[in-house]
């Protein structure tokens, strides 16, 4: 099948990662820059986004697109379904490239714009097709962020803004389209509110670039991750809720808490008093290993948010399923079944650099869990009250796996004989063995919590998943006790 086709026009730091988050969902990206200097930042950010992305799915992605870069708009415009404009934040200059790429793409393209601040109808103003034109205003890193601002006009036809939903949302985003368009969208007008207060803290000598920081990723930051503004509130006002909250902190936004209107004046002085206080707080980093500690925490906490299904978490779920869709046996069942395919996740690295052990009875733990799937054993079946229980577990550790890599296991049905699921996993990165893990099952009543007969249906496919696995070569290592070599 041919990949769908990108193209990004400019590849700075937008750009980039609109690039890297097309690329890992599968689609061929199709870059126009004329920084000669791109070629190398892309690069630095796809790195970046090669070891956080893929991780954060617990099911494999579609395979990377090829990304190649034009030397003109027209070229790299050519056959592409999705344009992404993310040139700098100036009208007249977005309003110029619409006009060039506009003689060069296909004329049902979507253009999404970048824009941190402008309407759509202003980028649209000088358009020759302006219905093809909408506002798609990401976060930073676009690879991992999943928000993106869908602002649109009465120009825009119904069937372009439901299919340009339908690829945001195929590309693992969250499409919050704007009720109607405003200068800034949602997101930014709220940041640039804070943004201003943290101006003048800084310049009124009450707090330093650090100190700011502080107050928000040790309290309050951490709230907004999973809750929002609202859902947070609401917890504060106790077991009255909102109206108690509105009714004992509503007067407190006419005393002079903050200064939100006024804009401090960005004068020489007070830029360098606040880019000397990051230098201080944060100069001993490169923006690259910013990037990465940036992308570390955010992996954690979206994993964590995943283990709740709550919020951005639950969207990645919703995303895993959509990618992997129904699990069912092969037709082929005469050799090992594959039952994990996934990218190492980077919060499974631990002091020596590599996939901690632990993880490895995790990923052999799913495998077993998506065997049982398989031969009938799902969530329908343990709510009639049966499922299996693991008795014994041997792993051996071949080698080592690192963050971002493909993991793969094969499992082989050893024995499936009445209460009893024998299974030898061999969990690969290519072609090279990382480790076995042999386990055996036995089938329970989830009401009295001991060991039962299995349901008719379960036993047959079962019976028929290991009928036709004896014929295997017994693996090697089955049966090992933990040795000690020579
Ligand atoms: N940096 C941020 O945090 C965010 C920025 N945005 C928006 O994304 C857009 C881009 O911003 P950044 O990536 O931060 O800027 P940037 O300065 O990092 O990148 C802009 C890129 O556009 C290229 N460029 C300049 N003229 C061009 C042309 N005629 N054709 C093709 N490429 C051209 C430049 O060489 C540069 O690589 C802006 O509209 C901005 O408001 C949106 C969300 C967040
Ligand atoms: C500062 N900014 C206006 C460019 C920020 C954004 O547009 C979104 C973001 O990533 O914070």
């Amino acid at each position: 099948m041919t990949a769908r086709r990108a193209a990004i026009v400019g590849g700075g730091v937008i750009g980039g990662g609109w690039a890297a988050r097309f690329l890992l969902m599968g689609w061929d990206v199709r870059i126009f820059d004329p920084d000669p200097e791109a070629a190398r930042k892309i690069g630095e950010v796809l790195a970046n986004a090669r070891r956080s992305l893929p991780g954060l799915s617990d099911v494999a992605l579609p395979p990377e697109g090829a990304l190649t870069f034009h030397e003109t708009m027209s070229e790299a415009v050519e056959g592409a379904e999705w344009i992404q404009e993310s040139v700098p934040e100036r009208l007249e200059l977005k309003r110029k490239v619409y006009q060039t790429l506009q003689e060069h793409c296909d004329a049902d393209a979507i253009i999404g714009s970048s824009t941190s601040g402008f309407k759509p109808s202003e980028l649209q103003g000088c358009a020759t097709r302006p219905g093809q034109i909408v506002v798609t205003h990401p976060f930073n890193p676009v690879y991992l962020l999943p928000l993106v601002e869908l602002v649109t006009t009465d120009k825009n036809a119904g069937e372009t803004v439901a299919r340009a939903k339908d690829i945001l949302t195929g590309i693992g985003m969250h499409p919050l389209h704007l009720r109607a368009e405003i200068d800034a969208h949602i997101a930014d007008r709220f940041l640039e509110a804070v943004w201003r207060e943290a101006l003048w803290l800084i310049k009124d000598g009450i707090a330093t670039t650090e100190e700011i920081d502080d107050a928000i990723r040790y309290g309050f930051g951490l709230r907004w991750a999973q809750m929002g503004l609202f859902e947070t509130y609401r917890i504060a006002g106790g077991e009255a809720g909102m109206r108690h909250f509105i009714e004992q902190f509503g007067p407190c936004l006419s005393w002079p808490w903050t200064k939100l209107m006024d804009v401090p004046e960005l004068t020489d002085a007070l830029i360098d008093q606040i880019a000397d206080q990051s230098d201080a707080q944060s100069g001993q980093f490169s923006i690259r290993e910013l990037e990465r500690t940036r992308d570390n925490n955010l992996v954690t906490i979206l994993r964590g948010l995943k283990a709740q299904d709550w919020g951005a978490g639950k969207l990645l779920n919703a995303q895993d399923r959509r990618v992997a869709g129904v699990p069912t046996l092969p037709d082929d069942i005469s050799q090992p079944i594959v039952t994990v395919e996934r990218a190492v996740p980077l919060d499974w690295t631990d002091y020596n650099g590599h996939m901690n052990e632990a993880r490895y009875l995790q990923v052999f733990g799913d495998a077993t869990d998506r065997m049982m799937i398989l031969v009938g054993c799902d969530a329908d079946y343990i709510s009639t009250g049966g499922s299996y229980f693991t008795a014994e577990t041997h792993i051996r550790h071949l080698d080592e796996v690192h963050a971002g890599a493909v993991i793969r296991v094969e499992t082989q049905v050893l024995l499936g004989e009445g209460k009893k699921m024998h299974l030898f996993h061999r969990m690969f990165e290519g072609d090279r063995e990382l480790a076995t893990g042999e386990h055996m099952l036995i089938h329970v009543s989830l009401e009295t919590r001991r060991a039962s007969e299995p349901a008719p249906h379960l036993a047959e496919t079962l019976d028929r998943v290991a009928a036709a696995h004896v014929a295997l070569p017994r693996p090697e290592g089955a049966g090992k006790a933990v040795g000690v070599k020579g």
